[in-house]
């Protein structure tokens, strides 16, 4: 006999009376969420494994069936990295942010409205939901300027990351427009300037963005670690904007958690009523953060 403990996505052991409760649990949640906008970053690193981006897919499409209008901000860091290794070239990274020149805007864009995307949108459809993709140039979604990037340790150094963007406006109709039809829209990180240029946008700026102009109810950020760790790795399982400060200060967060808990915390700060980090590789994590009583990974508080 196998002494494996059973997959957590493998619910053949569970009696039927839980598996009842846990359905009755969902009650309230759906009934409190219903025609609530939830915007899901989904992380480059979280959707490695093909099981999992199955159970995300399903995950999605069920909160749409359920009455609440989720959409997705999609990364792919990974992604973008496989790709530029095939022409021999490697990623650096300033600040959490990808410097990107020319010939790796290329790599961005070919890698995150292709391949990407059109996975998480053909995932989402052949489990039940209808996705579109978008970047954000379609119905003029994101508008961008070159990215002035300020170091976080000496204000008086800025940092030439290339073609990164920042965004300066969103415009959500197209975005509306969808929702309001049934769909699912799958958004690329990509937006364009003043002269048509295009601007590689990180996924978390994007979607805690997204959010806050969408006034959506929850921003849930999908990655590839259980939250926010303290120096110990001990998981934070909330923050306020004063802890997020000393944690910058401290040199706590690096890396790729820098844009994402910057962005986090000014979605809450601009009304996203639930700001939350979670993993990504936990099956149907979001679900069960959304849909019980269940906590998982770090939520953000505005103070
Ligand atoms: N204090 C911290 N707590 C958790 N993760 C951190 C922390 N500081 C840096 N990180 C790094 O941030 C990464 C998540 O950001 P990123 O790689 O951009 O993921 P994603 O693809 O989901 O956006 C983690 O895998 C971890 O390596
Ligand atoms: C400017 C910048 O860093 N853009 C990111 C866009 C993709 C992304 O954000 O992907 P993850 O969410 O998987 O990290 C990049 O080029 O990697």
């Amino acid at each position: 006999m196998s002494h494996e403990p059973p997959a957590a996505h493998d619910l053949t052991h569970i009696a039927p009376r839980d598996k009842a409760e846990i359905l009755a649990e969902a009650l309230p949640y759906i009934r409190k969420f219903h025609g609530k906008t939830i915007v899901i970053k989904y992380g480059g690193n979280a959707m490695t494994d093909p099981a999992l981006q199955q159970d995300f897919a399903e995950d999605v499409v069920l909160l749409k069936l359920v009455g609440m209008n989720p959409v997705v901000v999609h990364g792919g860091g990974p992604q973008i990295e496989d790709a530029l290794a095939k022409i021999g070239k490697k990623g650096t990274f300033i600040q959490g942010m990808r410097v990107t020149d020319e010939e790796t805007m290329e790599v961005v864009e070919w890698v995150l409205a292709g391949q990407v995307q059109q996975d998480i949108v053909g995932l989402i459809n052949v489990a039940g939901g209808k996705a579109v993709g978008l970047t954000g140039r379609d119905g003029g979604l994101i508008r961008a300027r070159k990215l002035r990037m300020v170091d976080h340790k000496d204000p008086s150094v800025v940092h030439d990351v290339g073609q990164v963007g920042e965004i300066e406006s969103i415009d959500p109709s197209v975005v509306k427009a969808l929702q309001d039809d049934q769909f699912i829209p799958v958004i690329s990180p990509l937006g364009f300037g003043a002269n048509n240029e295009n601007y590689n946008i990180n996924a978390d700026v994007v979607a805690g963005k997204l959010a806050e102009v969408l006034k959506a109810e929850k921003l849930m950020m999908l990655t590839n670690i259980p939250g926010v760790l303290d120096k110990a790795g001990n998981l934070l399982t909330n923050l306020s904007a004063r802890e997020i400060d000393e944690l910058f200060a401290d040199g706590t967060i690096s890396g790729g958690m820098l844009p994402k808990i910057a962005s986090a915390l000014e979605a809450a700060k601009n009304g996203v009523t639930a700001v939350h980090i979670i993993d990504g590789r936990v099956p149907h994590s979001m679900l069960l953060e959304i849909l019980s009583e269940q906590a998982y990974g770090t939520m953000i508080r505005s103070h």
